[in-house]
């Protein structure tokens, strides 16, 4: 299971698809279109934090486990994100001490296998797509979500910077399989073939290294 990760806009669902079809592997994608509370969470996000990381984590353990019938498979976000996402908005006061103590308990008992053949919910390769500030900014506004404007609500602004900085440091960090970084900002391989090809070739060399 190889899972793409970064901020919003950094272009998962894009590279997520190119690489499934470089494999002939499934895909599997974040609910956000048929999510009737992603919406509701961004007209409100005191009221819906917790519900949608609750909706998130269920739809994230359904794709974990339905991935992991397949040799290869590419998955748009991992757990680790839905957590970081769920903290940062705890942090700004959206959920109570309880949601998160419970919503910790819970991540925890999923990653805890529940006998020694209990299937793998961590990726075989995490693919972090790192985006400056800058560059998420302008690719959450050419994709034109409405929820997900700035012009929509001025405090998204300073959300999507925090978010950016946490995803950094939190990749930093990471150490629960095996990961590779790729320069979002440089590597424009939704407009680009050559672009796309270099990272074809770097995930297959970080593959064969990984199969040793
Ligand atoms: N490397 C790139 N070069 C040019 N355009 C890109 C690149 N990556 C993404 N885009 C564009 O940026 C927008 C966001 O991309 P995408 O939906 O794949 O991001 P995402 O990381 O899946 O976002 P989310 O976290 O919200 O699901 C789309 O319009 C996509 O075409
Ligand atoms: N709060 C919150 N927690 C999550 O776990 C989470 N996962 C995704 N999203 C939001 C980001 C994009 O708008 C959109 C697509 O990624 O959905 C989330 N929002």
């Amino acid at each position: 299971m190889i899972v793409l990760s970064g901020p919003i806009g950094a272009g998962k669902t894009s590279l997520t698809t190119l690489l499934a079809e470089h494999w002939n592997a499934p895909a599997f994608y974040e609910s956000v279109d048929d999510n009737e509370i992603l919406p509701l969470f961004y007209q409100n996000p005191q009221k819906y934090a917790f519900l949608l990381q609750i909706y998130f984590l269920n739809k994230r353990l359904d794709a974990i486990k339905e991935a992991k019938d397949n040799r290869y498979s590419v998955m748009d976000r991992s757990l680790f994100e839905d957590s970081l996402l769920f903290h940062l908005n705890a942090d700004l006061g959206r959920s109570t001490k309880t949601e998160v103590e419970t919503y910790d308990s819970l991540l925890a008992n999923m990653l805890d296998p529940v006998s020694p053949d209990d299937y793998q919910k961590i990726p075989d390769l995490l693919i972090y797509l790192h985006v400056s500030f800058e560059i998420m900014l302008a690719r959450i506004k050419k994709r034109g979500r409405s929820y997900e404007q700035i012009e929509h609500d001025a405090s998204l602004y300073d959300y999507y910077r925090e978010l950016n900085r946490r995803y950094d440091q939190w990749f930093a960090q990471y150490d629960l399989s095996p990961k590779l970084e790729i320069d979002g900002d440089q590597l424009e391989f939704v407009e680009n073939q050559q672009a796309r090809e270099q990272i074809f070739r770097l995930v297959d060399q970080k593959i064969a290294q990984i199969l040793g």
